[in-house]
């Protein structure tokens, strides 16, 4: 097999596993996509909305009813999402449904601490910081908990606090805040819901909820956790892959977390037809069926070579080409080895070539939408801001210094990227008629397509990929990064020489 840009593969797997690789990587037949996404509609009640398939286009989303302008279109789960390394420093939220956890205290004094650390901390820190900044974050917040005053008298109106000349807030304030010894006012009117931790106690995932900790875990986490409960030898691996990842590419966390997600499916499936069958000793010849039904979800995404379709960076010179996407194969073969010697699977080892791998981290350059969750913390402060007088002079007394430590970072939302199963079908136009916005009762990190004009029944759903403001030569070469040339009705319009 080819390992793509016209040299053959590193990897032995991808000989050894050839035929079935080739299954896992054919493009479902209109039958399968049928089903699949039928399927996947009536479990999320998605009752205004349809897949259709055809040779031009590929899979493309039609309205089965009339939508006015601003009217929810589509809110759709995520499949696999991550938050970004570097956003972990500002925002705390649930691993899995990516809500705001905590309480707005909390999500104040843990930043504030953090960002303290990032200034004032030794270089050895600063290093630890920006290469494993999840482990630094999660482990300053154990340090502060362990060495906390209990008694919670904190002043936050000292001299310290307020006569600080470079805004920074005494570490005494940021423990209580953290520790919820100390109240903000008005806080209560934006609760948030509590903390929960990892099962596997690797205190690098927080969630919102039980539900939530235990559908990370079935689905993803207990795979890759790092916590007391993974065997040491393991646990090194998963924590060199991940720190590979955080220096890299954190997309690589990302397609760790497909692999792993697709393992405890086939697991689970095994361990349902073992149930259905329990005579039979060996299960191995059904084996393969029951990873392709494992890979389902995945295999439904489009998909191409993450080292031949990701665009040409302007400051690479088109002589440079072959050799840029050959490092990019190599990058990934790295952080391959290295999930390998973390997860590997015998069952399910065609998951660990580097086709699969070059093609699921091509699926995400391909489909994949930001994910943004609006920050509380800015609500928060909006609210304080817009209070009548008497109530905002005094609340301010307490919010103001940390609003200035804050700085302009007071706002920053979590950020990150997601694969979502429906809104990836969506197809592109330049005149769109719905667009990704989050509104106001949007608290976690799914999908949100609402109606960007009037739609009628029938119509097909687009989006805009690119900022359609772009004059028409500029939007065609971001469009081409997408492995097409957009013919949408302004497209055709605005095309030179028609
Ligand atoms: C996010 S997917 C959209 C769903 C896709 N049609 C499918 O079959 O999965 C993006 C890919 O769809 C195709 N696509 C999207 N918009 C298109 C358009 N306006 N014309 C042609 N192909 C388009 C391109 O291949 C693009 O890389």
């Amino acid at each position: 097999m080819e390992g793509g840009s016209g040299s053959s593969s590193p990897c032995p797997l991808d000989k050894e596993f050839s035929d079935q690789i080739a299954v896992l990587l054919s493009p479902p037949s209109p039958e399968s996509i049928k089903d699949y996404y039928d399927e996947l509609m009536k479990t999320r009640k998605c009752n205004n909305l349809k897949i259709n398939f055809s040779n031009s286009s590929g899979k493309a989303v039609y309205a089965i009813k009339e939508f006015e302008e601003g009217e929810l279109v589509l809110k759709d789960q995520i499949l696999v999402a991550a938050q970004h390394i570097s956003n972990k420093v500002d925002c705390l939220v649930c691993s899995y449904c990516f809500r705001f956890i905590g309480s707005i205290e909390l999500q104040i004094g843990r930043k504030l601490y953090l960002q303290e650390l990032g200034l004032s901390a030794n270089k050895e820190c600063k290093e630890s910081l920006s290469r494993f900044p999840e482990k630094a974050c999660t482990r300053v917040l154990d340090d502060i908990k362990k060495h906390s005053v209990s008694n919670g008298s904190h002043g936050i109106g000292s001299s310290t606090y307020t006569n600080s000349k470079d805004n920074s807030i005494p570490t005494e304030v940021l423990q209580s805040l953290i520790n919820g010894n100390m109240s903000l006012p008005y806080t209560n009117l934006f609760a948030l819901p509590s903390i929960f931790y990892c099962p596997g106690g690797c205190k690098e995932e927080h969630y919102c909820s039980k539900l939530c900790t235990d559908l990370d875990w079935e689905s993803f986490h207990s795979l890759l956790c790092t916590g007391r409960n993974t065997e040491p030898s393991k646990r090194d691996a998963i924590l060199k892959f991940i720190e590979h990842s955080n220096g890299t590419n954190d997309i690589f966390i990302l397609a760790a977390k497909v692999i792993s997600y697709t393992i405890l499916k086939f697991r689970k499936l095994k361990r349902l037809r073992f149930k259905e069958n329990e005579k039979r000793a060996k299960l191995d010849e059904t084996d393969f069926p029951l990873l392709l039904e494992a890979w389902k979800p995945v295999s439904m995404g489009f998909k191409k070579r993450w080292w031949d379709c990701i665009a040409l960076p302007d400051d690479v010179d088109s002589s440079d080409e072959a050799s840029f996407r050959m490092q990019l194969r190599d990058l990934a073969f790295t952080s391959l080895q290295l999930l390998k010697e973390a997860i590997f699977e015998d069952e399910c080892a065609p998951l660990f070539s580097l086709e699969i791998y070059g093609h699921i981290i091509g699926m995400f350059e391909l489909n994949n939408l930001d994910l943004v969750v609006a920050s509380p913390v800015e609500d928060y402060f909006i609210h304080i801001d817009d209070l009548p007088s008497p109530e905002k002079v005094e609340a301010e007394k307490l919010t103001r210094p940390l609003l200035e430590s804050l700085g302009d970072e007071y706002s920053v939302c979590c950020q990150g990227t997601g694969f979502y199963p429906l809104q990836s079908c969506m197809n592109h136009s330049c005149c769109p008629n719905a667009k990704a916005f989050k509104r106001d009762e949007d608290k976690d990190g799914q999908a949100i397509i609402i109606a960007a004009r009037p739609i009628v029944e029938g119509e097909e759903i687009t989006i805009s990929y690119i900022d359609e403001d772009l004059p028409y030569d500029e939007r065609q070469t971001l469009l081409a990064d997408y492995g097409f040339r957009c013919m949408c009705p302004r497209c055709l319009e605005e095309m030179p020489g028609m």
